[in-house]
């Protein structure tokens, strides 16, 4: 994968004076001097300005000392340029650069009422760029078909007042979460497109959701920031080579401050959500053209979802839009002053591809084999969520039917432990008499040698009492003993009997 450093491509749009403009008659304070160059608020001398054929002077005393500014930009179109020339100047190399694994963005930027969406959707009888490049993608994917394999789906999304909705479908604000692949969109399903005339259905029905209310400015002023982003997934049929990439085109609402549209209420709010966000856009351009580090994109739902197009992974393009007209004169120079600082920024582009040194053939079985898992595994979740919501279903609908067999298992487990007691004092019992009985033996067994001696020689045979004291009782103890060849034999320990004292 091989990582590219590019500048952010800043092209200046400047639109022709509308009617209203002109009725009010105001200064030129463009002046295109060449492909990429333009001098910004010019000597009045230098700005021969005619309407009608007839030569305007500039009546527009308010405003200050000229500035005579001569700025550079990668392109510059005049206001006789049309739709088709930006998109061939700034859109068809990054087709280009789609078809070969690039991310690509482009943006447009600009005060109300200065081109922007005219730009990007343009009408039916001058398609705007998104169209235009639209129309190119599927050509190009056509003359690939035989080659690659594509999946094409496609997102329109607006941020109004820092929400995020759907334009293809009417749901509620959507929520952004970040993983690997940067920033992602909950729940949005991507609609899947064959052709340019479908996608130019889905930008209407998209059109007709987005929020525009008029302003002074601009009678169908756009108060959203609007993203199409276009994913397009290949594989390569020879190989299996797979890239994915993601196309984003991105009109933003107007960027005059919120005075200029004389907002109230609502109007107010909105304008000033839409200066936030576009705030944040400018803090962010700022220090990614400082090259610093830390770039605060999560001060705005706009700044995280352009995160990619910005500083990440992307070639992006960004076409500013002016008015020639010295009523907006403030709004132009901001305009050009932010499209001044975003020609530093740079961006660090590669291609999605896999990369490889071993044979694709064994990354395309390894990538299938793991997609065979990852399906073997969900079905086995499912699978146990299911078992795991009959559960809980049976414990919340029917609480009651496990308390008898509760109550079966107490008292079975109660008559084993009865059962276990009994046993064991049983076993206790048979232990004692067992004792009892090898007494028995024992005496049986020395009666048994008594009774032999007495039968061999009696005469040898004496016996001799004992009588011991046991608290209050006597016990007299008879002991038998020989004395048989001058040995003393004892021979048995005679039979116990309880004696009162008296006689002995
Ligand atoms: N280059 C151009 N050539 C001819 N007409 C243009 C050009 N740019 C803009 N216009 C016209 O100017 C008017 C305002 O343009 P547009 O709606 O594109 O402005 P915008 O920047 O998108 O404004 P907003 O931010 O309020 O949506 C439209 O009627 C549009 O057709």
């Amino acid at each position: 994968m091989t990582a590219d450093s590019r500048k952010i491509r800043v092209a200046v749009r400047v639109r022709p004076f509308n009617e209203k403009e002109l009725e009010k008659n105001p200064r030129n304070i463009i002046k295109v001097l060449d492909k990429s160059t333009l001098m910004f608020d010019p000597d009045e001398d230098e700005d021969e300005f005619f309407f009608h054929g007839v030569k305007q002077t500039h009546r527009d005393i308010t405003k200050r000392v000229k500035k005579k500014l001569t700025m550079e930009y990668d392109d510059v179109f005049d206001n006789t340029a049309t739709n088709n020339d930006v998109y061939e100047v700034c859109m068809k190399p990054l087709v280009q650069s789609v078809m070969n694994g690039y991310n690509c963005s482009v943006f447009v930027y600009g005060a109300t009422g200065a081109g922007k969406t005219h730009t990007m959707l343009g009408s039916m009888d001058c398609p705007g760029i998104t169209f235009l490049t639209m129309k190119e993608l599927f050509r190009q994917i056509e003359s690939l078909s035989d080659l690659r394999k594509f999946d094409i789906g496609i997102s329109y999304l607006e941020v109004y007042n820092e929400l995020v909705m759907n334009l293809l479908t009417k749901s509620g604000p959507l929520k952004l979460r970040e993983d690997a692949n940067g920033v992602v969109v909950s729940g949005l399903v991507l609609k899947q497109i064959h052709n340019a005339t479908e996608l130019l259905e889905l930008l209407a029905l998209g059109n007709r959701n987005r929020t525009q209310h008029p302003t002074d400015a601009n009678a169908e002023s756009s108060r959203s920031h609007a993203i199409f982003q276009v994913h397009i997934r290949m594989v390569e049929k020879k190989t299996g080579q797979k890239r994915t990439v993601k196309l984003s085109m991105i009109d933003l609402a107007g960027s005059e401050r919120a005075a200029s549209t004389k907002g109230i209420g609502i109007r107010f709010k909105e304008g000033a959500n839409i200066n936030k966000s576009l705030l944040a856009l400018g803090n962010c351009i700022n220090k990614l053209a400082d090259g610093l580090k830390h770039i605060p994109y999560r001060d705005s739902n706009l700044t995280r979802i352009l995160k990619d197009s910005l500083g990440g992974n992307c070639q992006t393009v960004m076409i500013a839009n002016i008015s020639p007209s010295s009523l907006t004169y403030d709004d132009t120079y901001n305009t050009l002053k932010y499209a001044s600082r975003a020609k530093k920024i740079r961006t660090t582009v590669r291609q999605n591809i896999v990369p490889s040194n071993v044979p694709k053939e064994f990354l395309v079985k390894k990538v299938n084999e793991q997609a065979e898992e990852i399906e073997r595994l969900k079905a086995k979740v499912a699978d146990l969520e299911e078992q795991l919501r009959k559960k809980a279903q049976t414990v919340v609908e029917s609480p009651m039917l496990n308390e008898p067999l509760l109550n079966t298992w107490i008292s079975r487990i109660d008559s084993c432990y009865a059962s276990m007691r009994e046993a064991l004092e049983r076993l206790i019992a048979l232990k004692s008499k067992e004792k009892l009985i090898n007494m028995r033996v024992k005496l049986k067994e020395q009666a048994e040698v008594i009774a032999r001696i007495v039968t061999l020689d009696g005469s040898h045979l004496n016996e001799v009492s004992f009588i011991f004291q046991h608290g209050q009782s006597y016990q007299r103890y008879n002991l038998l003993y020989s004395t048989r060849n001058d040995h003393l034999y004892t021979v048995a320990l005679g039979t116990l009997n309880n004696c009162d004292t008296g006689g002995v």
